[in-house]
């Protein structure tokens, strides 16, 4: 069976090195035209699909947009997900998930097991019981070829309050996350399947990324000010190994598909020239 790292890879190596969100925010069904129901969400997330799903490396739904519709929005979600899939995207779900012991597993079961119908290729986790708490995800990804992504230095303004905190080891919180991530990667050839979430918009704030091993998501481009320029400031060494993600940035062009297309070519040019 592959790994996720490797399947990431190869994705990224094809269709570049792109994520772009589903964020079905009521806004923009207003934008495109659409009411803010079940109906407008349902049209809304099949229509990114049949843009996206092609030609995207990974797709990344948030899955608050569509639980915000209860059970109906749930399984919009689900067939979010499966026709992204046949499509040949890789779906990150962005649920950042995070508990403990028996609670985390079955986290793990809904999202990572074959046997769900929220099944996907990776999901976002939250490391703020512990690290140790997400052993359970990691278990399934490992067991099921699929990916974790980590929260680490998050693209909020509010996130450095707690992840530049200094631990009693002396390391702040994120690095110790980072160190604990990149432990479990060590060796995994061409990337380890577990991935943090580092914002583009955090600046240069000393973090050690160089022994992650794996894919760093990038959100924060676009609608909240981040650009590829910065990356360079934010991962350093790293660069190679970021999977830049833009969610309202391309949304807002819909929802004609050629516009969505154009808008997901002209981000993806601006990060493959910043990443070099
Ligand atoms: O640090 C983080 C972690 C996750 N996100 C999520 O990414 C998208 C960003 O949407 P934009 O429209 O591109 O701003 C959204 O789903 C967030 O929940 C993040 O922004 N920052």
């Amino acid at each position: 069976m592959e790994t996720f790292g490797e399947r990431l890879h190869a994705a990224v190596a094809e269709r570049g090195p792109l994520c772009v969100g589903i964020d079905p925010h009521a806004s923009l069904l207003a934008r495109w035209g659409l009411s803010d129901d079940i109906a407008g969400l349902e049209h809304f997330a099949r229509t990114v699909v049949e843009a996206l799903a092609d030609r995207v490396a990974v797709l990344k739904p948030q899955s608050a947009f569509f639980e915000r519709f209860g059970s109906r929005g749930v399984a919009v979600l689900e067939s979010t997900i499966r026709q992204s899939r046949e499509a040949g995207a890789l779906v990150l779900l962005d649920v950042k998930r995070g508990d403990i012991g028996s609670t985390m597993a079955a986290y793990a079961d809904a999202y990572l097991s074959p046997a769900s119908t929220l099944c996907a290729d990776a999901i976002t986790v939250s490391p703020y019981l512990g690290v140790g708490s997400l052993q359970p995800a990691f278990d399934s990804a490992a067991a099921h070829g699929g990916g974790v992504f980590v929260l680490a230095l998050t693209s909020n303004p509010e996130g450095p309050a707690v992840q530049h905190a200094v631990t009693s080891s002396g390391k702040s919180v994120a690095q110790t996350v980072i160190d604990e991530i990149s432990q479990v990667n060590a060796g995994a050839q061409p990337l380890g399947s577990l991935g943090l979430v580092v914002g583009a918009t955090i600046g240069e704030t000393g973090h050690d990324l160089s022994k992650v091993n794996g894919p760093l998501l990038a959100p924060g481009l676009g609608a909240q000010g981040g650009t590829p320029d910065d990356l360079r400031a934010v991962f350093g060494e790293s660069l190679h190994n970021v999977l830049p993600s833009y969610s309202r940035e391309v949304l807002a062009a819909g929802p004609e598909i050629g516009e969505l297309r154009a808008a997901t070519d002209r981000v993806l040019a601006g990060v493959r020239a910043a990443l070099g």
